[in-house]
């Protein structure tokens, strides 16, 4: 695993969005694995400034979202697919259709895991896939416990989580419960993933995810079994390691 020190969170952002726009350049048609939650939004910033500066061209791009909640659809503000049209898609020129997210509405969520599976593998796998890690060691919305085996399918969020992701929504009773999420096994098939963690509530899930051994109650640590992982930590997240020395 490659890990990137940085200080803080905006220098985190520039330096995903330096990775991201390198991808981009390189192979103008990449697929994009992208995730939500506050962590890459500092990098959606900086990635539309790049575009903004005409450093970066999303015409032929692809992307392919990792999760988003049972019941919200694409109008429901809290929703993923809102997220990422209102943080990213509407400020860049990617053409929308090629733009992927499970649909939380669909009425048979079986039947949407299948279908999103079949996505992956028609439009990508991701070139670079995105991540953030929750406290627990979740990865898109894996939570302890699942198979590092698994594809997309549909999760009872854990309470932290719920509790988590309160501050996006009015009472913890809007919390959705279930989400569909990409599995872990459909994470690690992307080429190149780079993580992010910042701030010190991260502390912790990055020293087990660095120290730590291949655990299913900890998704994370099945990133450890990828040959392209780069880590980008800020000084926060990274505390706990360097305590231990
Ligand atoms: O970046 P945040 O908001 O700390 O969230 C961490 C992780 O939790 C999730 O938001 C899901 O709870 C993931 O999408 C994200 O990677």
């Amino acid at each position: 695993m490659k890990i990137i020190e940085v200080h803080n969170y905006d220098q985190l952002s520039k330096k995903a969005c330096e990775i991201i726009e390198e991808q981009v350049m390189v192979k103008h048609d990449s697929v994009l694995g992208l995730a939500t939650g506050s962590t890459p939004l500092g990098t959606y910033k900086e990635l539309i400034a790049g575009y903004k500066e005409g450093r970066t061209d999303y015409r032929h791009v692809s992307t392919l979202n990792l999760d988003e909640y049972v019941g919200l659809g694409p109008q429901d503000p809290q929703s993923y697919r809102h997220f990422m049209n209102e943080q990213f898609f509407r400020s860049i020129n990617v053409n929308l259709e090629n733009t992927y997210i499970p649909n939380g509405k669909a009425v048979d969520l079986q039947d949407e895991c299948e279908r999103y599976e079949k996505v992956i593998e028609q439009v990508g796998p991701p070139d670079l896939q995105l991540l953030g890690i929750g406290e627990n060691g979740h990865i898109g919305f894996n939570e302890p416990g699942t198979p590092f085996q698994s594809e997309t399918h549909v999760v009872q969020l854990a309470d932290s989580t719920r509790q988590a992701n309160a501050r996006f929504f009015q009472s913890m009773e809007d919390v959705p419960t279930m989400a569909v999420t990409m599995g872990i096994r459909s994470i690690l098939k992307s080429k190149k993933i780079v993580l992010l963690a910042s701030g010190e509530r991260k502390a912790q899930a990055i020293d087990q995810l660095i120290n730590g051994y291949l655990d299913e109650q900890f998704p994370a640590s099945s990133l450890k079994e990828h040959s392209d992982i780069t880590l980008i930590v800020d000084e926060d997240a990274y505390a706990e390691v360097k305590r231990k020395g």
